[in-house]
């Protein structure tokens, strides 16, 4: 693929900055880091339109006109002259939805490209950020092909960095292999424990949790479920750890907290991630595959209540010859995020 590794790192700090970039030559400005200086700077003349993603603007009841089975398809919403920035950022940030719902009137305008615009909500989202953009301004600060953010999206040109031994409470005979990708920045790793066997090892995706694997949170299950497995592979004799940089299951630390606060509001963990306008799971189980591939093991025993690891594993060609239950006792503030996954996302609890 012909892409360039300097430009997702580029434009996503220029996001972040709140400097304009521009996918496959269109600029965007993040709502999330401008500011009303920011934004009459991009756009002088109060044009721009919104680009939000589609979730975002069926919660807003703004459009039923797109599919809502894409997650990542976008809505554009067209600048009305009373849609200022901080209307915008209403537009974009669902924390004010319940104090002060937005009213309208809202016109959808047809995309001028929809490859772009739904590579710009998937763009937000690897970069943390909110799915939502004005859209069509001037003062470019980085560029970026559709072809570098597939780039930075694929699973294949993840390689082995490096391994080492690493002895953990619960398995001392284990050993960490980190994996690298030229083209994204996070690092995952594989816990190897025990000896392989001649049979597939028992393995584990976790993925990231900062809350609840450092700081033991007891919204959702993570922490406990880490250190089960730990010590499930360590009884089976052999098998793999893989802790994911998925935090948020895909949406970053940052989006995840912005969907807690919404759960304080009283949404679920469902609701809350289509609020914010993200898919309900934004992985991609393709990068647990490559590095399981990358350390030769096309055969798993798979820990996991989620139908979706096992489907996302046997497409990408590793083959999950059995589920292994992984559920632990609920306590009384994750007992609705656990009856959410059962009822609403299909775990097998
Ligand atoms: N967006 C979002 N992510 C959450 C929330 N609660 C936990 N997570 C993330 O969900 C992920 C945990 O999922 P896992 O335990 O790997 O997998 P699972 O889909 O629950 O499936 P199991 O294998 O059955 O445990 C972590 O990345 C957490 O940060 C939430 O309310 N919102
Ligand atoms: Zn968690």
């Amino acid at each position: 693929m012909n892409a360039d590794p300097k430009a997702a790192a580029r434009a996503i700090d220029a996001l972040r900055r709140g400097w304009p970039i521009a996918i496959a030559g269109q600029p965007l400005l993040a709502v999330e880091t401008a500011d009303p200086l920011r934004l009459a700077a991009f756009d002088p003349e109060a044009r721009a339109p919104v680009l939000i993603s589609a979730g975002r603007a069926a919660t807003l009841k703004l459009t039923n006109q797109v599919e809502a089975a894409d997650p990542d398809a976008a809505v554009l919403v067209e600048r009305a002259p009373w849609i200022d920035f901080a209307a915008a950022t209403a537009l974009a940030d669902p924390q004010f939805d319940l104090a002060t719902p937005l009213k309208g009137p809202f016109r959808a305008l047809p995309l001028p490209d929809p490859a772009v615009a739904a590579a710009a909500i998937r763009f937000a989202r690897i970069a943390g950020m909110l799915p939502a953009f004005f859209l069509g301004g001037t003062g470019v600060e980085a560029a970026i092909s559709l072809a570098d953010i597939a780039a930075h999206e694929n699973a294949e040109a993840l390689a082995i960095a490096t391994r080492a031994r690493l002895p953990v409470a619960g398995a001392e005979d284990a050993e960490i292999v980190a994996f690298r990708s030229p083209h994204a920045a996070g690092e995952h790793v594989a816990l190897l424990i025990g000896q392989p066997n001649g049979q597939p090892p028992l393995v584990r995706l976790h993925s990231e949790c900062l809350t609840g694997d450092v700081l033991g949170s007891l919204k959702c299950d993570c922490g406990p479920q880490l250190h089960a497995a730990i010590h499930a592979i360590a009884e089976a004799g052999w098998g793999i750890l893989l802790y994911l940089r998925q935090e948020g299951r895909g949406i970053g630390l940052v989006n995840k907290l912005r969907a807690y606060q919404l759960q304080d509001q009283g949404f679920d963990t469902v609701d809350a991630n289509t609020r914010l306008g993200f898919a309900i799971d934004a992985r991609d189980f393709g990068v647990a595959a490559r590095m399981l591939t990358l350390m030769k093991q096309d055969k798993v025993r798979l820990l996991t209540n989620n139908p979706a690891k096992v489907a996302g594993l046997n497409a990408a060609g590793v083959k999950v010859v059995e589920r292994v239950a992984h559920s632990l006792p609920p306590n009384p503030h994750n007992e609705r995020y656990l009856a959410t996954k059962r009822d609403r996302t299909g775990h097998q609890l």
